[in-house]
């Protein structure tokens, strides 16, 4: 199997946590962007130090309550499925703070980390904040949840976004890379894709290659897997049938989303 695609682990452990991803720096060719996907049993909670990692919290599903030692949001989490489509609330925590998540009801979160140095406040990213944006036209059309864009400054690194993608649709497309850290024209962001199907037995195809093809991988990639992005162009593609719903992480050197388009193919931008 390719070393970029990550299946989830299963196995629910005695205390009603569910470890579905664990990507890091150690166990994965990626230097900033550290990723984890937990479920939990009504009533579980997980608890972290963030030493040198920052943290947004996105509640996937269901609610949870989150501390980072001082402050606590009670009842966050808006939605039962992704599929509902509407965006849901998240936590920010910075490094050298405690986190803890206690899950209300069942749950499952989505951990985003990137690393940070500058202790910044907490922060409730409710989901009236998330900026809503319909992308695309033709068979290219998504709705995009911007949760921690780089317009919002309560980060110092990571980069939040959930992307809805129609049935027989693409997006990430025309194909874009950010892996160049040569601003103003591109910025060097590695990203992780959370995927998620419905229904749920669906699958989508994602192509991660570099300019080089170095690297050059074709993925089927199934409900609740990860793919890694350590650079290079990363487009879905969505069969007849099924919705997709993607969770990514970025982060880099800069904390600025400037990509590239694969010049052969922009052309499918300016279509009339
Ligand atoms: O617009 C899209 O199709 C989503 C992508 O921009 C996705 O968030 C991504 O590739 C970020 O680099």
């Amino acid at each position: 199997m390719s070393e970029l695609l990550r299946k989830p682990n299963d196995k629910t452990l005695d205390n009603g946590v569910t470890l579905l991803h664990d990507v890091t720096k150690a166990n994965s060719n990626l230097q900033y962007v550290s990723f984890k996907t937990v479920e939990l049993k009504s009533g579980a909670s997980i608890n972290e130090c963030l030493t040198d990692l920052e943290c947004c919290i996105v509640a996937l599903t269901g609610k949870v309550t989150v501390s980072d030692g001082e402050q606590r949001f009670e009842g966050i989490g808006r939605r039962e499925s992704v599929f509902e489509k509407t965006p849901t609330d998240s936590v920010y925590i910075s490094n050298d703070k405690k986190m803890e998540i206690q899950a209300d009801t069942d749950a499952r979160v989505a951990l985003c980390y990137a690393p940070s140095e500058n202790p910044l406040p907490t922060r409730l990213i409710k989901a009236e904040d998330n900026q809503i944006e319909k992308r695309g036209k033709y068979n290219n059309q998504r709705l995009v949840h911007n949760i921690l864009p780089d317009s919002d400054p309560t980060a110092n690194s990571v980069l939040v976004v959930e992307v809805f993608t129609a049935s027989g649709n693409w997006s990430s497309y025309p194909p874009h890379k950010h892996d160049q850290d040569n601003l103003p024209n591109e910025s060097m962001l590695e990203e992780t894709y959370y995927h998620e199907m419905n229904p749920a037995q669906g699958f989508v195809f994602q192509r991660v290659y570099t300019e080089d093809r170095s690297i050059d991988e074709t993925m089927a990639v199934e409900n609740k897997n990860v793919v890694l992005v350590p650079s290079g162009y990363h487009p879905v593609g969505v069969p007849d049938g099924y919705t997709s719903y993607y969770l990514n992480v970025m982060a880099g050197p800069k904390r600025v989303w400037k990509f590239h388009n694969e010049a052969d193919h922009e052309w499918i931008i300016d279509r009339q």
